[in-house]
């Protein structure tokens, strides 16, 4: 049984299709055991009460430099005897140290169709009004293990999803979140702890069915 902590910085709902799957029995052979938020508001913290899955706060702004923050978080996770991290509306960026602790055993979603709308600033609605500015047609999300490149790591899954004439940011987030995000996240962390992901040295994920 892999020991899952889903990593979270706002709404969670990301981290709500996760423990949904969970309860359906849709997550194999993993639990989720612990939510670690970077905001002590975030309500993704109340949904993890309502699932009476333990929630701490870890915020970068109460360590003296980001590396204090992540060698912190890391040893924590290693005491709750993690095996897989989920990385859930996360917006804090690890440093090299921590991804090469945990090095494939990180999954992020994000909202665009990576290599598109991604890396430094691009996150939450800003992925979305990038994607609308372009004036793409198409967009979607991406699961991908999580190194020192912010949303460089090997894709997992990606999901199509159109964007339409009159969509507003918040309009194609809810889209994509519904249409991509709560299905691909569940589906690649059941699939990590069934082991049946796996990563070549050239970085490319394949999945054995
Ligand atoms: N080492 C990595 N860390 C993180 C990754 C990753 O791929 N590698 N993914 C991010 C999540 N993310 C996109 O998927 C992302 C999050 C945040 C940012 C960003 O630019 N953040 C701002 C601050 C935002 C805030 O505090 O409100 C910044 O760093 O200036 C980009 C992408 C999680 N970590
Ligand atoms: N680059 C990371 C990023 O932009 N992540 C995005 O933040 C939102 C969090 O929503 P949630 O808290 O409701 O899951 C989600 O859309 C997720 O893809």
């Amino acid at each position: 049984m892999v020991n899952i902590a889903v990593l979270v910085s706002g709404g969670g709902t990301n981290l709500q299709a996760i423990l949904d799957a969970q309860a359906r029995g849709d997550i194999h052979n993993g639990r989720v055991s612990v939510v670690v938020s970077s905001n002590d508001k975030a309500y993704a913290l109340e949904r993890a009460k309502q699932a009476g899955v333990p929630g701490v706060v870890r915020r970068k702004k109460d360590y003296a430099s980001g590396a204090e923050y992540c060698r912190a978080l890391a040893q924590f996770l290693q005491e709750q005897d993690i095996g897989l991290i989920v990385l859930a509306g996360f917006m804090t960026v690890l440093d090299e140290e921590f991804c090469k602790n945990f090095e494939n055993r990180i999954i992020n979603v994000h909202p665009s169709l990576i290599p598109s709308f991604c890396g430094d600033g691009f996150y939450g609605l800003h992925v979305h009004e990038a994607a609308l500015e372009k004036g793409v047609k198409v967009t979607g999300a991406t699961v991908h293990f999580v190194n020192a490149i912010t949303d460089g790591g090997p894709i997992i899954a990606q999901k199509a999803v159109a964007v339409e004439p009159d969509d507003t940011p918040e309009i194609l987030q809810k889209r994509v979140m519904a249409q991509a995000e709560h299905i691909l996240l569940p589906r690649a962390v059941s699939l990590f702890c069934e082991g049946k992901l796996s990563v070549s040295d050239s970085g490319i994920v394949s999945i054995s069915e």
